[in-house]
């Protein structure tokens, strides 16, 4: 099963994938926003032009018709001067009258080339005309032929190119009859072509504008533009499809846009026909002229669009590059989703989120893992409460009153007890997710191994437990100090000392001493030994609250130099040293008898003599052994012989002087170190003999025995000067008495 989100992350997380997916669409409608505005133009720059072109269209018709106006102006102004002369030739004229008429005529229109009349036959009359073109007959002309056939009628011909001022131009027309009605000739007007490029310069155009009269059958009469171009081709009538089908369908007046053959240049054409002399008034205006604004809106409106689609494209890239950066941010997102996932699967602790029946909602790999179980087997079906102890569970329950209450339990510790059995103690701390009512939407716990904590603490507790033993003994005082005052102690030393707890703390220790100088002196050796690094040992003799001395083995170690706190054990060795001088008796002492050994004997003499060596008094050392004290041994047993020997000792000691020292040196044999001794002393040995000699009672068992005893002994200085040679002198004195006898004393004599 895939790992399910962490909790409270997962829907941050997933705000990681919207910028991805919106992208495309974003991007789309861009690319839609970006056509819209293109198409918006285009349909915006095609109406207008299409509107500039009708606008063009219109002008070009309406500048026709003010043209044609102007033109048939003139043309009736002139035809006006033919019917005139058209009556006043009614009755024939000589030629000097007929000049005069015309002249007159003439006068009142400059723009005419010419003003003439031509008789039935054709032949011109009138001012100039002998010198221009005399004996010339028109009766060929369109106009004479016009004019002589439709007497009603303005005739105009196509332009042409006049004979006598070799200008181009067209003629007007009129029938000249006479009285009777018949044909007399006619009267004709000649406009030269120039005259109407002038008229149509005066015309404010723009520069490749077109203004051009065109004849009946569409010769061209006169042709301007405003920059030129090529020459106009008089007379031509080589026109466009486009007018040709233009004139068919619509002969008085109409437009069209053509690509004019001559210049090249596209143009919007409107034309009128005149209705007088049947011309045509043709204007045409350039494209590039008239779509001048149109151009202009054109760029304006393409800027306009540009700088759209410029801070579209600007806000598609920022949109690019924010979802790059939004993507770079999802997928950092996303490995930090991995990562915390992994923390919140993998982590040293158990995490689970549970609904609010107290059934697992989230829970990470650790705790499955405690509780050996597949997450699909805990998700919505069980709680952690269902691998609680039996104690564990009555725990739960009696916290989690509590846990509804304050939102919240810190280190709770309960056993979980996992599928394969296996115990482990953890310690729970839970929150609660409350909604706005303040019910329980779901809770979130942590859980940490205790297990080894708890062994540890368990182990801890048995150790503080063995510890508090120890501490608390009878046997071992334990004391604390810090800076020289008692800040703690166990029992045994408040046994050990007689003082109860409140009398030591706060101490300084001297109260278990007799003398502050005693208390100075180890003081200082114990500091000496513990600022020096080492532990400090000792065997103190100290004295009880009730005055009784003790003896203890101290051993100090300084627990904390920064502190200062020095602990202190304090071992009660009253009985070891009391067993020590014990044993040490006894290795100087004889058991039987209590007395000296020769071991002790040694020490004693060579005291003794060093005394006399310092004081110059007399040293005696007496060599005594009783006599006949085997056959007691014999007679009465070994123990009666004993008993025999203790008695003799103490009587030995009852003669001497508390200076004196008797000692047991072998079985019946005993050593006497006299020192201080008047004259020889013989009288302390006689007295001791003669002590011996009394009786002894063994009791109803053996009933009593009495002895006697041989001693010999030697003087310091006066006999020998040393602790052997004196013995030795003794000695030999003593065998002397034995051999002499026994039962005598004697001193060594030199
Ligand atoms: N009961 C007893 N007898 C001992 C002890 N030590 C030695 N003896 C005995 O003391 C006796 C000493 O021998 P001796 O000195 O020859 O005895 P004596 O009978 O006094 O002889 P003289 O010195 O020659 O008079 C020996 O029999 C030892 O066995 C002892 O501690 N207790």
């Amino acid at each position: 099963m895939a790992n399910q989100p962490v909790g409270g992350l997962a829907p941050t997380l997933r705000l990681s994938a919207m910028p991805r997916r919106l992208l495309l669409p974003l991007l789309l409608a861009h690319g839609v926003v970006v056509l819209l505005i293109a198409a918006l133009a285009f349909s915006s720059l095609v109406d207008s032009r299409r509107s500039y072109e009708q606008r063009a269209q219109a002008a070009a018709a309406s500048r026709a018709s003010e043209l044609s106006l102007l033109v048939s102006a003139e043309l009736r102004r002139v035809d006006l001067a033919l019917q005139t002369l058209q009556e006043r030739l009614r009755e024939p004229l000589d030629e000097p009258a007929l000049d005069a008429l015309l002249n007159r005529q003439r006068a009142l229109l400059p723009e005419l080339d010419s003003l003439r009349v031509a008789d039935a036959d054709g032949r011109v009359h009138g001012p100039g005309a002998s010198q221009a073109g005399a004996g010339v007959s028109n009766a060929d002309r369109d106009y004479f032929q016009q004019a002589r056939d439709l007497p009603a009628r303005l005739a105009v011909s196509e332009p042409k190119l006049s004979r006598i001022s070799g200008q181009w131009g067209f003629t007007l027309a009129r029938r000249l009859e006479r009285r009777d009605g018949s044909f007399a000739g006619v009267v004709f007007a000649t406009l030269q072509s120039a005259h109407f490029e002038r008229l149509f310069a005066a015309v404010r155009l723009e520069p490749q504008d077109s203004i051009a009269l065109r004849s009946a059958s569409v010769r061209l009469i006169a042709r301007h533009v405003r920059n030129g171009g090529p020459p106009a081709p008089l007379g031509d009538n080589q026109v466009s499809d486009e007018l040709r089908r233009s004139l068919a369908a619509q002969p008085d007046e109409g437009q069209y846009r053509v690509h004019t053959v001559s210049d090249g240049i596209d143009r919007f054409f409107g034309y009128r026909r005149i209705p007088l002399s049947g011309q045509y008034m043709v204007v045409g205006l350039a494209s590039e002229g008239y779509l001048a604004p149109w151009r202009e809106q054109a760029w304006l409106t393409l800027g306009l669009a540009a700088m759209a689609l410029l801070a579209l494209g600007a806000s598609g890239v920022a949109g690019v590059r924010a979802w790059r950066n939004e993507a770079g941010l999802a997928r950092r997102l996303d490995e930090a989703k991995a990562t915390y996932q992994d923390l919140y699967d993998n982590a040293p602790c158990g995490y689970h989120s549970l609904d609010p029946e107290g059934r697992y909602l989230f829970v990470n790999n650790t705790e499955l893992g405690w509780l050996g179980c597949r997450r699909e087997e805990l998700i919505g079906r069980l709680g952690p409460a269902d691998f609680f102890t039996p104690e564990g569970q009555a725990l739960f329950k009696a916290q989690f009153p509590r846990f509804l209450a304050e939102g919240e339990i810190h280190d709770v510790e309960v056993e979980l007890l996992s599928r394969d059995g296996t115990r482990r103690r953890v310690s729970i701390s839970a929150t609660a997710l409350r909604d706005e009512q303040g019910r329980i939407l779901s809770s979130r716990s942590v859980l940490f191994d205790i297990t080894e904590l708890n062994q540890a603490r368990q182990a801890l507790r048995a150790l503080s437990s063995e510890q508090s033993v120890m501490l608390d003994n009878e046997l071992v005082g334990i004391v604390k100090f810090k800076g020289g005052r008692v800040v703690w102690l166990n029992r045994a030393v408040q046994h050990m000392l007689g003082y109860d707890e409140q009398q030591i703390l706060g101490q300084d220790g001297q109260l278990a001493f007799a003398d502050a100088d005693s208390f100075g002196h180890q003081v200082a050796q114990a500091r000496a030994a513990l600022q020096a690094g080492h532990a400090y040992r000792s065997e103190l003799q100290v004295r009880r609250k009730d005055g009784a001395t003790l003896w203890l083995a101290v051993h100090g170690a300084l627990l904390s130099p920064q502190s200062g706190e020095s602990l202190w054990i304090l071992v009660d060795i009253s009985a070891l040293k009391q067993q020590q001088a014990q044993i040490e008796h006894l290795a100087g002492h004889d058991a039987l008898t209590g007395l000296p050994n020769r071991r002790l004997l040694d020490d004693r003499l060579r005291q003794a003599l060093a005394q006399s060596q310092r004081d110059g008094r007399t040293l005696a050392v007496a060599m005594l052994d009783l006599d006949g004290f085997k056959p007691v041994n014999d007679r009465l047993g070994h123990a009666a012989g004993d008993q025999v020997l203790v008695q003799i000792a103490r009587r030995i000691q009852q003669c001497l002087r508390a200076v004196d020292t008797v000692c047991r040196v072998g079985g019946d044999e005993f050593v006497l170190v006299l020192p201080g001794v008047a004259k020889d002393g013989e009288e302390i040995l006689q007295r001791v003999l003669a002590s011996i000699r009394q009786p002894i009672d063994l009791g109803a068992q053996w009933g009593s025995v009495q002895l006697s005893a041989s001693l010999g002994y030697a003087l310091y200085p006066q006999d020998g000067s040393g602790a052997t040679e004196l013995l030795r002198l003794a000695d030999q004195t003593m065998y002397r008495v034995k051999t002499g006898g026994r039962g005598g004393i004697r001193r060594h004599a030199g």
